[in-house]
């Protein structure tokens, strides 16, 4: 998102005299929300039934698509292996051969974790801050030299969000004055971590739009207000999660060393990443966010689509959860094959999914080898039964690996 700085002031949400409460229908909300909460338990239990390690690769595999995602709405393209490995090596989980550590992505990763892990932990400003820097090491944002780790000035006119190109600029919005940014910030502080939560859900709706509102840093606001949500979002699973789980007596803090006890391990975990539903939904995002800063300050139409796109992320996590089982049920089957470093990276590669079919240049590509050694790696597992050439499919040969 490209900023602007000239200096019309049409009325937006925060110059409403009654900002910042903001109202919405509880009522209008119920159904969606229950649906919501349904969801999330439907989840919660699935997973439930997975071994700790599949539920960690899990975790792995959804935290990995939220980092990549959640830089690709800024249309940073982070590197795959490196994010993977990035999260594997802070989660501490061994995923075989991890790709060298990169900065940049660390402090990504670092950001999405401590909002999502340390969901306890309190939101301060110090705390946000300590996210900007991770997320600007180098204190730029492409070219442009911004302010890092404190909130903006106005030194070159109001901060506006606009499209378009230079000098046909639309506005979308304009956020409040730096000047008033410690009483506006304070006021968001003060009731993210005083107010009663109501619905934890709708805490987290209200706090990703409060924020975004205020818009309070140079750049990286959409990323720090998504993780702000999803750290009200872990709060609210956190605490639904805060007894055992049915059926069982175990003690919180019980017999895993590791998690602090498997259903503490539980609530720390997450299955379905928000950010990358945001990101297939970008559009309607900012038309929705741009209506309701436009808006007054009942933002029951923005609760509404906050909840339907958290609802299509529960259920979209299907998806990654099929993934996760279908590559422990492979390695199960393949558990007594010796295979080399490559072979089993390479393999992981393509059961976390790959563009197309998996071919000898891929292979090559994947593993980092020539042509030559890809084609003996291939031609031992098709010999050992673990691929098979696919039938026709044109000029170059494809594989598919077999689960049974
Ligand atoms: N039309 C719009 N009206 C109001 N707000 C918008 C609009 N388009 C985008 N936004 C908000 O502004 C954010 C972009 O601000 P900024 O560039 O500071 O954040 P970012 O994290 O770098 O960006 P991104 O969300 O693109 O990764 C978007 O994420 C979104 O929350």
């Amino acid at each position: 998102m490209r900023h602007h700085r000239p200096t019309r002031t049409p009325r937006y949400i925060w110059q409403l005299s009654d900002w910042p409460h903001l109202a919405f229908d509880a009522a209008a909300l119920a159904a969606p929300l229950a649906q919501v909460h349904r969801a999330q338990g439907m989840l919660a239990g699935r997973m439930a039934e997975l071994g700790l390690p599949q539920r960690d690769q899990a975790t792995l595999q959804v935290l990995t698509q939220e980092v990549i995602t959640t830089s690709a709405i800024e249309g940073e393209r982070l590197d795959l292996d490196a994010v993977r490995s990035s999260v594997a090596r802070k989660l501490g989980l061994d995923i075989g051969a991890l790709a060298p550590s990169d900065r940049h992505v660390d402090g990504v990763v670092d950001v999405v974790l401590d909002a999502t892990r340390n969901f306890d932990q309190p939101l301060t400003p110090e705390r946000l801050f300590g996210w900007h820097a991770a997320l600007f090491p180098t204190g730029y944002s492409g070219r442009t030299r911004i302010t890092v780790a404190a909130w903006r000035t106005d030194a070159s006119g109001p901060m506006q969000v606009v499209s378009g190109p230079v000098g046909r600029e639309k506005v979308h919005f304009e956020a409040p004055p730096a000047a008033t940014l410690p009483a506006h910030t304070q006021a968001f502080f003060d009731w993210f971590e005083t107010a009663p939560a109501g619905d934890a859900i709708i805490k987290a709706g209200l706090a990703h739009l409060w924020l975004v509102t205020l818009h309070p840093f140079d750049d990286g606001n959409g990323r720090l207000s998504r993780a702000v949500g999803d750290m009200a979002l872990a709060r609210a699973e956190g605490m639904s999660a805060a007894g055992p789980p049915q059926g069982t007596s175990a003690p919180l803090g019980g017999s895993d060393p590791r998690s602090g006890g498997a259903w503490g391990q539980h609530a720390h975990q997450r299955f379905y990443s928000f950010s990358a539903q945001i990101q297939r939904e970008r559009k309607d995002y900012y038309d929705q966010l741009e209506a309701t800063q436009k808006g007054p300050l009942d933002v029951t139409p923005w609760l509404h689509w906050f909840l339907g796109c958290l609802l299509r992320a529960v259920q979209g996590a299907d998806a990654t959860l099929a993934g996760v089982l279908d590559k422990a049920q492979f390695w199960q089957r393949w558990a007594g094959t010796p295979m080399n470093a490559r072979q089993t990276l390479v393999l992981n590669r393509v059961l976390d999914g790959m563009e197309g079919k998996l071919t000898n240049a891929k292979w090559a590509a994947m593993g980092k080898c020539s042509a030559d050694t890809a084609l003996r790696d291939i031609n031992d597992l098709l010999e050992r039964g673990v691929l098979r050439r696919l039938e026709g499919g044109g000029r170059s040969v494809g594989y598919d690996l077999c689960a049974k």
